[in-house]
């Protein structure tokens, strides 16, 4: 595959902005193919895809590589992914052979694994055996995966329009409404998405809204809606009836909330920002369902968010289960009596999961729910991101 120059210096400026100046991955790649419209799809996937992966090998590459020089790292990252270098300047002083003998020497997972000393410690520490599985399952490439918008489309009838614009996709077994893209590409330049036909949304996270358990006519609340992904779904399982309030602290998140409604044929949500805890003390009782799609470390979609584990510690993430329990104690009380609230996470520890539930449960406010259901789905037993999924019930 022959280098062009400038997409070589669009993946170099990304790779500074992300570890230099701290910017996120998805985003900087967003604003990096923004400003290059005249980059075809084959370019865009060259960014887009070398961007990704050296955030995900970060550290391996880095070792093997002969010097911290971003053009040193892009070109040893080149060579570990079987091709050859072109004789650039900036190239100069990679040896391949010294490339291959730094990368056969190494022994130790963490750095063959690309990821921090204290994660790898906490992943077997709380995973035990399944950890090196788990481990290296997210570092793959995720799959894309869409979920159906049934308001506007059949599972079939998309997956067949989809057919005609040259998109090959599968229908997963156990997930009604995903489809998985043969290819990975762009989806929201489709026409069909700009119909609101479907959203990009894992397997996993379909099944957080699916375990709710909704029907049409309900009130429900998505207490920690962020920008809707489950609040859409929750609207197309209700078949567009009822009434779902879409809570978060980020109002602008919320405000793209409102944007994908519209163009999802969504007319049932209302956005509400939680000011403080008078904001959920008013709504006392007045939930059929309440979800918690709480903040967590994100351990559980490496695949799609390799960043993540560089900018995570030990101390971020104690600080995000500080969080996760205040809001567990703290928001079931708007549920009705008899209603059923699900806490999820797209996390894989067990400390921000199960132990979350089983706390809550031994605490005075959860002495009123019981725990009905637990879904503890890890990357390497399903296939697709870690997810965890514990559906209570209000006495
Ligand atoms: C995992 S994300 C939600 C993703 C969203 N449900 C979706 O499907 O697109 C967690 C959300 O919780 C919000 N959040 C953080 N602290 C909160 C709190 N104390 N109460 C409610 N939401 C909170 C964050 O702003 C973030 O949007």
């Amino acid at each position: 595959m022959k280098l062009h120059s400038n997409t070589v210096y669009g993946v170099i400026n990304a790779i500074d902005e992300i570890f230099n100046n701290g910017k996120y991955a998805d985003k900087v790649i967003e604003k990096t193919l923004r400003s290059n419209p005249k980059w075809g799809a084959r370019d865009r996937g060259f960014i887009a895809e070398s961007v990704y992966e050296i955030v995900r090998w970060w550290r391996l590459v880095n070792v093997v590589s002969p010097s911290e020089d971003l053009f040193h790292v892009f070109g040893t990252y080149w060579l570990m992914q079987g091709h050859e270098l072109p004789t650039w300047r900036e190239f100069q002083g990679i040896d391949p052979l010294e490339v291959k003998a730094r990368y056969k020497a190494i022994e130790d997972r963490p750095t063959l694994q690309s990821i921090p000393d204290w994660l790898d410690q906490m992943g077997e520490e709380l995973l035990g055996g399944k950890w090196d599985r788990e481990l290296n399952t997210l570092n793959e490439q995720a799959p894309v995966v869409i979920r159906v918008n049934t308001l506007k489309i059949s599972r079939e009838d998309l997956m067949n329009r989809l057919e005609t614009e040259g998109i090959h996709t599968y229908a997963p077994k156990g997930y009604k409404d995903a489809l998985v893209l043969g290819k990975r590409q762009n989806m929201f330049r489709s026409p069909t998405f700009k119909e609101g036909l479907f959203e990009v949304q894992d397997a996993s996270s379909q099944l957080v809204a699916a375990a709710l358990d909704v029907e049409p006519g309900m009130r429900v609340i998505d207490a920690c809606a962020g920008a809707g992904g489950k609040s859409l779904h929750l609207a197309a399982i209700m078949e567009n009836k009822g009434r779902i309030l879409s809570m978060d602290v980020e109002e602008w998140k919320l405000k793209n909330t409102k944007l994908r409604a519209r163009r999802a044929g969504v007319s049932i949500i209302e956005p509400k920002v939680i000011e403080n805890n008078k904001t959920i003390k008013r709504l006392k009782e007045t939930a059929d369902r309440v979800l918690l799609d709480v903040p967590c470390s994100g351990l559980g979609v490496l695949k799609r968010n390799p960043d993540t584990k560089w900018k995570l510690s030990p101390e971020s993430i104690e600080k995000v289960i500080q969080i996760q329990q205040e809001i567990i104690q703290n928001y079931g009380v708007m549920l009705k009596s008899g209603g059923i609230m699900v806490y999820a996470t797209c996390s894989i520890l067990p400390s921000e999961n199960s132990q979350q539930v089983e706390k809550f449960l031994s605490s005075e406010k959860g002495q009123g729910f019981e725990l009905l259901e637990e879904q503890k789905v890890l990357a390497h037993e399903s296939g697709f991101d870690g997810f965890y999924i514990a559906k209570l019930r209000k006495k």
